[in-house]
């Protein structure tokens, strides 16, 4: 399988979202689990067309707030909207019946069997009824080539195992099977955590094609250099609350680095070395510096 430019046409499943609203709405959203708060006030909007970059160091909340968006969670504070409206999820499927589709790091996909079959994998298509109703591989095959090609994905054979693909690939596998399952919002899982540059590459072209599609993309990430690839709006979360909200006109990569770093922290160091550094003035206050 390999990857040229994705195309820009919007794959069957779905259309995406036409009003001009946001798809996804979370207003002051907060959640704990007894006495840990994981997350609290968390505004975020995602729209149709737009890639949200949600960055945050080790145990930010980041996954807190994917599985909040994705129905594994129901926050214990605020409100969660859907197309303007308020919704409860109480599982992964009510969000995924809206249009809501996550991708996870680890990928619901089986190493062994083929393309095709991964590509249908819990909705596969069957023909015939009741004892003679079997599956209808040559139309998953068909409609799964079809697909991949529609995202400017080129596979030598539908057929071939899954394990055969590089890790951008199946990424971007899973991304497709998303897409023409009828996603709306797409939540990506630190896609490009485990990948080399190039294959990084590969997969954030083809988060770029779902933008270009009409989907609203929710891009969870450690490396700022790879949400600011794509972005078009970028949230920082620290200790569970938000730390940066800005559209991509109001942030410079530079800024987005400096916030990820720890910003603030590093600044008040760099001070207080640079400080450290000054002769004192009155060598009878505390320790002299440079003098033993
Ligand atoms: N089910 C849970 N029970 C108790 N505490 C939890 C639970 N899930 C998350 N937490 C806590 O909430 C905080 C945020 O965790 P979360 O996994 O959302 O962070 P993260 O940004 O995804 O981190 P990482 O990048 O390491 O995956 C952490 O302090 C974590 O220990």
């Amino acid at each position: 399988m390999s990857t040229k430019s994705p195309s820009t046409s919007h794959p069957s499943g779905s259309d995406g979202a036409e009003g001009t609203g946001p798809i996804v709405e979370l207003r002051g959203v907060g959640k704990s689990f007894g006495n840990i708060r994981a997350l609290s006030g968390i505004d975020l909007k995602v729209g149709t067309g737009e890639v949200t970059c949600i960055l945050g160091d080790n145990g930010a909340g980041k996954s807190t707030l994917i599985k909040i968006i994705s129905g594994l969670h129901e926050p214990s504070t605020g409100e969660y909207r859907v197309d303007g409206e308020p919704v409860r999820f109480t599982s992964p499927r009510e969000a995924l019946d809206h249009g809501i589709a996550t991708v996870y790091q680890d990928l619901a996909i089986v190493q062994l069997m083929p393309v095709w079959r991964n590509f249908f994998l819990g909705s596969e298509l069957t023909t015939g009824a009741g004892p003679l109703r079997r599956l209808d591989t040559g139309r998953m095959r068909t409609i799964c080539d079809q697909e991949l090609q529609k995202m400017g994905i080129e596979v030598a054979s539908v057929d071939m195992p899954v394990q055969n693909l590089s890790g951008g690939q199946k990424q971007v596998l899973a991304i497709a099977r998303a897409i023409y399952f009828g996603a709306r919002v797409l939540i990506l899982d630190e896609p490009t955590a485990a990948l080399g540059v190039k294959q990084s590459g590969v997969v954030l072209k083809y988060v770029s094609a779902a933008r270009e599609a009409g989907l609203g993309v929710v891009l969870i990430t450690h490396n700022p250099h790879h949400a600011f690839l794509v972005g078009d709006h970028f949230v920082v979360i620290k200790l569970g609350e938000m730390e940066l909200d800005r559209p991509r006109s109001e942030l410079s990569l530079e800024h987005l680095t400096h916030h990820m770093a720890g910003g603030a922290e590093l600044d008040a160091l760099e001070h207080e070395l640079e400080r450290g550094q000054e002769p004192e003035a009155d060598p009878s206050h505390g320790v002299g510096h440079g003098q033993t």
